[in-house]
């Protein structure tokens, strides 16, 4: 194996788009090693820095200030302080920077906190779900999620906390960052009148290195004055990233992902290799590939740490890929589409792109979302190409060849197009906006998603006949978690079983409860013990045990450990499980105790989870599925349709006796393995 195979490797490579910034002359070429530097230096070399003045100017004098920078020049981690330094965060106000990812959201705030000098939590904090390092009183610069934020519009539509709200990474259009855009954008319309005149301070600045400025700027001042939004544009990047393709397509991208890793080991100096790939199962094939050339490794080579980076791990698992490698390694991070924007994992010289993708796309007619694979628009292999080059010069190799790259497209459809409307719809309409017609979106959703979304609400009983939302639509929008779910934690109060459903709400927002390691003896012993806490009734009942043993042993890790338990898993059950029950005490829902009635909860699970299970082997395509909550149990095959998301799968059957004639089911389930039943996560049943 060896890297001649590169097609340039040495004489222009790249595209015009990267070669475009490295002429432009003002790339620091002959910077010394980043961290030779005290943060404040760092700081005052980043490109970002020639404009403060200009960015400074502009905030003062427009409502919306559109950013577009090269990646790494500094927007994320310097505006939100350029604000802080200028007095924006003042009389208790606070300077908001959305994220569409939590991984950029926490790392980027734990950055910016030491180059303040505090520590994370106090001046500078995060907000993701189910996680608020913050402090009400001293968070000044609070970076979050996109969701997050739009959360809070239901609690405070005015946003009366903030003094000035930062949309990073705008060229996403996640859902929430689009939704976002719609809600401030009617602010933008009042500032003109009515809430200038009271809230004289809120700005918003809408930033992205890749973003299609003039489609934003017009968005923004159409229908409201033009001298209401200005463009931005940074130039000059950090560090120079050489480029470089294949000669021919490659038939497995993540062979060669692994291949191309090893040889950059061998022939490269320093610095530390990201991978992109499109999902789970993917960065362990690629993660096993390459552990097993690891005895072949010749002496004298660095040795390598394998790290995985994918939206199922936990935060502290995610951070685990910021921590430096030791003396001697060299890390090599495998990781989704989620290290792609606003992160910088210090030490990575070279990034490896696959030049794929994982999208969701949903099908408003047969209910059905699935994920499938796509090549990465310009934007997103730019941003990944971005990850190289932010603490020195380095390499992106990409693993297609150029003329590919000059085919692709400049954006993803918007997340918005291609998505299940009825969460953000019934929020929507909790924040006011009862006429979805007149909401300006940034990019309309499709009339069927809208209409199929409102059909189930009013069938739900969330909206009422006259389209406005009833007293329990308004409590579900404000709960954190999936409207489903929600509705489950409402009907409690019915079956009184509040205590133990809402154990089940917060357990199913974590993921990887159980740790059972693939095939072997460790699998085998994991496999049984994870079978003590198997509950006959279905496995939210499995779930249950599972906490409730938790808790009953003093929350010990040793004790998770020795039963196939993930400690940080079930500790942030735990303290979602305490969240919610906030939610429950102030929505007046009592929490009592089934006592042990499992049918009683059974009947509960039934009205919003179907009632399922799954007897499966991983990998197969057929299956079947067992009806606990129903009065007697009962088995159909089923089959795979689609996966909707890295081990999560669609399937369908049908079953025809007297309970479900000819009914059809759309099941999600997540595949663990060896045949052995797993919970169902999020159903929808159509006739
Ligand atoms: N954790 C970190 N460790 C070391 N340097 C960092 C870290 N985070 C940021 N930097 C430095 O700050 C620079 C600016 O990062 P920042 O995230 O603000 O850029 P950006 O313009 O928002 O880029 P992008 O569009 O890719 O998000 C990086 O290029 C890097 O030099």
């Amino acid at each position: 194996m060896s890297l001649t195979f590169w097609k340039p490797g040495t004489a222009g490579p790249g595209s015009t788009l990267d070669r475009a910034t490295e002429s432009e002359g003002n790339v620091v070429q002959s910077a010394p090693n980043h961290s030779a530097y005290s943060i404040q230096a760092q700081r005052e070399r980043l490109p970002i820095a020639k404009h403060r003045e200009k960015l400074m100017y502009c905030v003062e004098m427009y409502g919306v200030t559109i950013v577009v920078g090269q990646t790494g020049c500094g927007k994320t981690t310097q505006l939100p302080q350029y604000l802080f330094e200028c007095g924006w965060a003042a009389d208790g106000h606070v300077i908001a920077c959305t994220q569409p990812r939590r991984v950029a959201a926490t790392s980027v705030a734990g950055r910016v906190a030491s180059e303040i000098g505090c520590s994370l939590g106090e001046e500078v904090g995060y907000t993701i779900r189910f996680e608020d390092v913050s402090d009400k009183e001293r968070t000044r610069i609070r970076y979050m999620t996109d969701g997050m934020l739009f959360r809070e519009t239901l609690l405070d539509p005015l946003l009366s906390r903030y003094s000035v709200i930062m949309i990073d990474e705008a060229h996403e259009r996640s859902l929430y960052t689009d939704l976002l855009l719609g809600v401030l954008k009617k602010h933008v319309n009042l500032l003109c009148s009515a809430i200038r005149r009271k809230r004289p301070s809120l700005r918003l600045i809408v930033s992205s290195a890749t973003l299609d400025a003039t489609s934003f700027l017009e968005y923004f001042t159409s229908g409201t004055s033009p001298e209401e939004a200005t463009v931005v544009s940074l130039e000059g990047r950090m560090y120079p990233v050489e480029v470089a393709y294949l000669q021919e397509p490659t038939p497995d991208y993540v062979r060669k992902a692994a291949e191309v890793a090893w040889n950059i080991n061998l022939e490269h100096g320093r610095g530390d290799i990201l991978i992109f790939l499109t999902g789970r199962e993917e960065i362990d094939r690629c993660l096993e590939e390459l552990a097993e050339l690891l005895p072949t490794l010749p002496r004298g080579a660095s040795r390598l740490t394998l790290l995985a980076l994918h939206a199922g791990l936990t935060t502290e698992e995610q951070l685990r890929v910021f921590e430096p490698a030791e003396q001697g390694f060299r890390k090599v991070i495998v990781a989704t589409n989620i290290a792609e924007a606003s992160v910088t994992i210090d030490g990575v010289k070279f990034v490896i792109d696959s030049g794929f993708v994982k999208i969701r796309t949903y099908n408003p007619t047969t209910f059905l979302a699935s994920l499938s694979t796509v090549p990465v628009s310009l934007a997103s292999a730019t941003q990944r190409a971005g990850r190289a080059g932010r603490t020195s010069s380095g390499i992106c190799y990409r693993l297609y060849p150029a003329s590919t790259f000059a085919s692709l497209s400049r954006t993803i459809p918007p997340e918005i197009t291609r998505t299940d409307m009825t969460t953000p719809i019934l929020q929507l309409k909790s924040l006011g906006i009862d006429d979805l017609m007149k909401f300006e979106w940034v990019s309309a959703p499709p009339a069927e998603s809208v209409l199929r979304a409102l059909e189930g609400l009013v069938s739900a009983g969330m909206i009422s006949d006259n389209g406005r939302l009833t007293v329990v639509g308004e409590q579900v929008a404000e709960c954190p978690v999936e409207v489903g779910v929600a509705r489950m934690l409402f009907s409690s109060k019915e079956f009184k079983c509040g205590e133990e459903i809402l154990t089940i709400a917060a357990m199913t927002s974590v993921q990887d409860i159980f740790v059972i390691p693939d095939g072997g003896a460790q699998g085998a012993i994991a496999e049984l013990e994870r079978r003590k806490f198997t509950a006959e009734e279905g496995d939210h009942l499995t779930l249950l045990n599972a906490y409730n043993a938790f808790k009953r042993y003093g929350q010990s890790s040793s004790w998770c450990k020795s039963h196939a338990l993930s400690f940080r898993a079930m500790s942030r059950a735990v303290s979602i499980r305490s969240q919610l029950k906030k939610y429950m005490v102030r929505f007046g829902l009592p929490i009592e105790s089934c006592e042990g009635d499992a049918k009683r909860l059974r009947q509960c699970l039934i009205l919003h989870v179907h009632p399922t299970s799954v007897l499966f082997t991983r990998k197969a395509r057929t299956g079947w599925v067992i009806f606990h909550e129903l009065e007697e149990t009962k088995k159909t095959q089923i089959r795979i349709l689609t996966e909707i998301e890295p081990d999560w799968y669609v399937f369908k059957y049908s079953i025809a006796n007297d309970d479900f004639h000819s009914f059809r089911i759309q099941l999600q389930c997540r595949l663990l393995d060896h045949g052995h039943k797993y919970q169902s996560r999020h159903n929808g049943a159509t006739r």
